[in-house]
């Protein structure tokens, strides 16, 4: 029987599913009591026992290595227990406008037992919430009960095909049976660890880029309410893991990787049938370039094609490539495609410098005086068209900084798309990457201004040495500068944006992040979205996985 000492911020319901228990059998410590709830002020310092399961020599065990231990990073870490809640003591001030929930989705659970995931995105799904009200924070994180997640639990192994993991065959056909699904997109994952969207009707999806991994989840209790069923006839096996989602419409990209093309398509809310807007045709390689994300602007969706291209022998091959599903193809160009919304006609399609991006952060119509789009703007993270940020991005790699300055740069790459027919658009840094320390992903922006000009961006950038983005970026596009909040030896996760109710200036909010500190701990942050100081933080009871992207769900009016 050990013992540990929480801090009165704690007021936890612990639970412990078997299949957690069981899969973890020398993880962590089990709380074996439920603490008492109450204004955390209001409590005195709680002695939380805890006991030791006993060892056994079971398949599945934690490895020491893997753990979330004091005095290391939690971020590349598995998460400790299926899931928490409770609230958290603030230190600082929580405005009182802030009120609803934050929703943090990510790849949180690395290891199966002793056995161990290569890659970041392979994990499997953590949602978390910071719900906010009335300058309280409660917090709360769960796994999310996808088949590829209740499989492994299971049979304690990988069954399907994750980002850079595959079954061994026998796993798959044991568990699904049928030789035909091993080679076809029955044995993807539906693993939802990417991202998390409210829709237009309020229903509340996780999603990564199998369609099949559209997972409904009840927002309050992070309980998993089953598959997100789409009722069109499609088809397809993959989607953009980041839809654009407003109160009226779900509009998302379906690469075709038979004929090589993407397809945009519309959902309304209160429906499950996505329409189509339009195709577009690749203009190179063999197959489509990867979307992970795409902006739009007012009238247009814009449709990027990267030389960083599917490969569909990768997406079903059992063994890691040096790209996982992906290949380099340099020599068939780079294009930018431009929809119109209404019509799905193609008003554009130019060929631009070579890049790499996983997130684009808004775009927007230049108009002439007559008020005729005459180009458009697009902006995203750009990796200096550089493919190894995604080898970097292994958990070896993450685990394993020793000072040196690792991390490829990355800068705001703009583009600027002709609408009058010229054949070329550019490519440009949209400031001095200096200026965030050549370190720019996991951005967002007021979303009152999505397809409309913008000034500023929030994301992730380096205070150099570094090997993973280490500091919060607040970029005014206008005057080309840069504000930093740094935490030396932590992490911080996808700075988010939230405007406060009947702001007229577009800064005007505060912006929450999820940092994982170098004591191994973790707290989220809440920064002043003008000056870019913080204004509060709450700890967590203990350090969490490094998580992926988010969304807001305002307190509705009763
Ligand atoms: C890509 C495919 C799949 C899986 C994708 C997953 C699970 C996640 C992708 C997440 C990305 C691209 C996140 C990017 C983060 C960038 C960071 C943190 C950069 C920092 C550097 O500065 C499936 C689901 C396996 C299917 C096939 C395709
Ligand atoms: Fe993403």
């Amino acid at each position: 029987m050990a013992s540990i000492l929480f801090s009165p911020a704690f007021q936890a319901t612990a639970i412990f599913p078997s299949t957690w228990s069981e899969l973890n059998r020398s993880g962590p410590p089990r709380l074996s009591s439920i603490l008492p709830r109450g204004r955390p002020q209001e409590l005195e310092s709680l002695k939380v026992s805890v006991e030791a399961e006993p060892r056994v020599t079971a398949p599945l065990q934690l490895v020491e290595t893997e753990r979330c231990v004091d005095g290391k990073l939690a971020a590349w870490t598995s998460i400790r227990q299926e899931r928490w809640e409770g609230e958290l003591v603030v230190e600082g001030e929580i405005p009182l406008w802030l009120n609803g929930t934050y929703l943090r989705n990510g790849p949180g659970l690395w290891n199966i037992g002793d056995y161990n995931f290569r890659h970041l995105f392979d994990g499997y799904a953590t949602i978390v919430r910071l719900h906010f009200e009335n300058g309280r924070l409660f917090f709360g994180h769960r796994q999310i009960e996808s088949e590829a997640y209740k499989a492994a639990m299971k049979n304690k192994r990988i069954c399907y095909r994750e980002f850079s993991e595959a079954p061994r065959p026998d796993s798959f056909l044991a568990y699904v049976g049928e030789l035909a699904s091993f080679f076809s997109g029955a044995s993807l994952t539906d693993n939802a660890n990417t991202g998390v969207v409210e829709l237009g009707d309020g229903r509340v999806v996780c999603l990564t880029e199998t369609i099949k991994g559209s997972i409904q989840i009840n927002p309050h209790t992070l309980e998993t309410v089953g598959k997100f069923e789409y009722t069109d006839n499609l088809g397809g096996l993959i989607h953009s893991a980041h839809p654009i989602v407003t109160e009226t419409e779900f509009l998302t990209l379906l690469p075709d990787l038979v004929r090589p093309g993407y397809t945009a398509v519309r959902m309304e809310p209160g429906t499950n049938e996505r329409k189509v807007i339009g195709r577009v045709n690749c203009r190179g390689g063999p197959a489509p370039g990867w979307v992970h994300s795409f902006p739009v602007t007012e009238h247009y969706v814009v449709v990027p094609e990267m030389p960083l291209r599917y490969c569909a022998q990768n997406l079903f091959r059992a063994e890691p490539t040096p790209l996982e599903k992906f290949e380099w193809h340099p020599e068939s160009g780079s294009y930018v495609h431009v929809m119109c919304k209404a019509s799905g006609k193609i008003v554009a399609s130019v060929e631009v410098p070579p890049f790499v991006t996983f997130h684009f952060i808004n775009a927007y119509e230049e108009k002439d005086e007559n008020g005729r789009a005459t180009s458009i703007i697009a902006d995203c993270c750009e990796h200096n068209a550089d493919t190894t940020i995604l080898a970097k991005l292994r958990l070896q790699n993450l685990r394993s900084f020793a000072g040196q300055d690792v991390l490829p740069d990355a800068r705001v790459g703009r583009f600027r798309i002709p609408l009058d027919g010229s054949p070329e658009g550019e490519l440009e840094a949209a400031l001095d990457p200096e200026e965030h320390g050549r370190g720019m992903d996991m951005c967002s922006i007021n979303q009152a201004h999505l397809g409309q000009k913008y000034r500023y961006a929030y994301a992730c950038g380096a205070q150099r040495p570094c090997n993973f983005p280490n500091t919060l970026t607040k970029i005014d596009l206008v005057k080309k500068k840069a504000k930093n909040w740094h935490d030396e030896g932590g992490v911080p996760s996808e700075p988010f944006f939230v405007a406060r109710p009947g702001a007229t200036e577009e800064d005007d909010g505060v912006v929450i992040s999820m940092v994982s500190d170098k004591n191994g701990g973790g707290y989220a942050l809440v920064l002043d979205g003008s000056t870019f100081e913080e204004i509060a933080r709450a700890k967590f009871p203990y350090g969490l996985p490094y998580g992926l992207h988010g969304c807001w769900i305002p307190k509705k009016a009763s």
